[in-house]
């Protein structure tokens, strides 16, 4: 009644004191909430404890939040994460919407992840699919290999490897300790900033809740930000040895460029700056580029007749003397639409976190300035009024759709407007490059008699147990295979 009121959106019965509607979630939290908005409407009003939260689960009003209220909304929501990892919020990520997230998303789209950039670095990402293609070639015929990891360190090779040129996973590492150590930076850093924090919504001293979450965060943050300053070091170390100028020609990484800017203005592109943006990169860039990995081949090996004309397509288009490249993946709009469909059911950020700055409306309700606002994606991508047969992988349903990754405001896995996801291209190119080489090369099958699609929202959604599978190489590729 109040909220008809006052014209907010319609919110489940009863708003408990203290909690709110705390008491209505259940992990995973997109489903929980889906099934909310299927009973009590597509724009709803709730209370995450002492925080106002706007959900949204159908595309029309999803797009009226990225479209015409885009600029309100383009705030983030300010969680203690953001705060201790995100640098008092003013990394990429987290920062408010204002100049200073608009210099930061410019370097990052300009200068780190632009079309030359990113296809200037592909021989990276050749490298380490080889290696992983290595790596399964050096496995026994019969052994189950665990996927999770392998995903993860190929994606955390490339992304160390374009970020600071070094690579710490597979081959040919030389310090295993170091290796160790930043493998636990980034597995703490999925695991805390994946965390719900009681704590942010609860107006309650920190010695009940969340005072052990925040020292945690404190704590990694401050490894984290060694691990990174010791790597723009070395890279400092190196390219200033011969005494001249860091010219752009000499540049070979993400620090290296950054480097070079900050001889020509040393006051904006301070060492703290370029540390935010490695960590952005790093911690945005694996664990929802690997688990997209994991899911794809999940899905393919619980439907072998898509892999199968997966394998076709790759068959006729690239042929078997030679492997795939990331030229061919335009060439390959199966594999394409195999992409699309897992991205569908399983969206990397399946629950978009934004914030409101001003007061605004949504589908004629009145929403408050500091509103969160939560698109939940996962819904609206399986929405059965707008999908046949929602929850069926069915890559054939994007058949005739072009090769970009939206369809108005109904399937959008990167996000929309001014803080949707900045690194579209590169995702793809890792995301097309691994699974069609993986394709190509091998006959897969499960490693364990059924599998289970059991969702874990983490800092990305990943799978909660990792995928088990066995895989051969295709005789019709061994010449090839014989030479990597
Ligand atoms: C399968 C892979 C990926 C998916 C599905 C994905 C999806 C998304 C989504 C849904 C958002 C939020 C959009 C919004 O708030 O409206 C986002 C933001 C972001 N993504 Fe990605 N992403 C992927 C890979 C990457 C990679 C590889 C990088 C970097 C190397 C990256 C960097 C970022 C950054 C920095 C943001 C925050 C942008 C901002 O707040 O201005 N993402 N991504």
């Amino acid at each position: 009644l109040l909220n008809k009121f006052q014209n907010l959106p319609p919110s489940p019965f009863p708003v408990l004191p203290i909690i709110g509607h705390l008491y209505l979630f259940k992990n995973p939290l997109h489903r929980c909430l889906s099934k909310l908005s299927d009973r009590y409407g597509p724009v709803l009003f709730l209370q995450f404890g002492s925080r106002p939260v706007l959900l949204v689960s159908s595309s029309s009003a999803a797009e009226e939040c990225l479209t015409k209220n885009d600029i309100v909304f383009a705030n983030r929501p300010h969680l203690l994460a953001g705060k201790h990892l995100g640098n008092n919020y003013t990394n990429l990520t987290y920062a408010s919407y204002g100049d200073h997230w608009r210099n930061l998303r410019r370097i990052a789209t300009l200068e780190i992840l632009s079309l030359h950039r990113v296809q200037m670095l592909s021989h990276i990402r050749a490298d380490e699919v080889r290696s992983l293609i290595r790596r399964l070639l050096s496995s026994d015929r019969n052994q189950v290999v665990e996927m999770k990891p392998l995903f993860l360190e190929l994606m955390l090779n490339n992304m160390l490897r374009m970020v600071a040129d070094k690579r710490y996973y597979g081959e040919s590492v030389e310090d295993v300790e170091e290796a160790k150590k930043v493998h636990k930076i980034v597995t703490d850093g999925n695991l805390l900033g994946g965390t719900s924090n009681i704590g942010d919504f609860l107006p309650l001293p920190k010695w009940i809740f969340g005072g052990g979450y925040e020292n945690s965060l404190i704590e990694l943050q401050k490894r984290r930000v060694s691990f990174m300053q010791s790597l723009i070091d070395e890279r400092r170390k190196i390219l200033t040895s011969d005494g001249s100028s860091i010219s752009k020609e000499k540049t070979k990484c993400m620090i290296d460029v950054l480097l070079s800017l900050q001889e020509s203005d040393p006051e904006y592109y301070t060492d703290e700056i370029i540390r935010g943006l490695m960590q952005t990169l790093i911690t945005s860039g694996t664990d929802s580029s690997a688990g997209t990995m994991e899911w794809a081949m999940s899905l393919l090996l619980a439907n072998p007749e898509v892999i199968k004309k997966a394998q076709n397509e790759l068959d006729h288009c690239v042929g078997n003397d030679r492997l795939v490249n990331e030229s061919d993946l335009p060439k390959l709009p199966y594999l394409n639409c195999i992409i699309k469909e897992t991205t569908r059911l399983y969206p990397a950020g399946p629950l978009i976190p934004h914030e409101s700055s001003e007061e605004c409306t949504v589908a004629g309700f009145r929403i408050p300035r500091g509103t969160i606002l939560l698109i939940n994606l996962w819904a609206i991508q399986q929405d059965p009024k707008l999908w046949d047969e929602p929850t069926r992988f069915k890559p054939e349903r994007f058949k005739e759709s072009e090769g970009i990754m939206r369809d108005g405001f109904k399937f959008m896995p990167f996000g929309s407007g001014r803080r949707g996801c900045p690194s579209e291209n590169l995702a793809m190119r890792m995301l097309g490059l691994t699974l069609a080489s993986l394709i190509q090369c091998f006959e897969w099958e499960l490693g364990n008699e059924k599998m289970d699609m059991i969702e874990k929202l983490g800092i990305s959604l990943c799978k909660a147990n990792s995928l088990q599978a066995k895989c051969q190489p295709r005789p019709i590729m061994s010449d090839v295979l014989s030479r990597i």
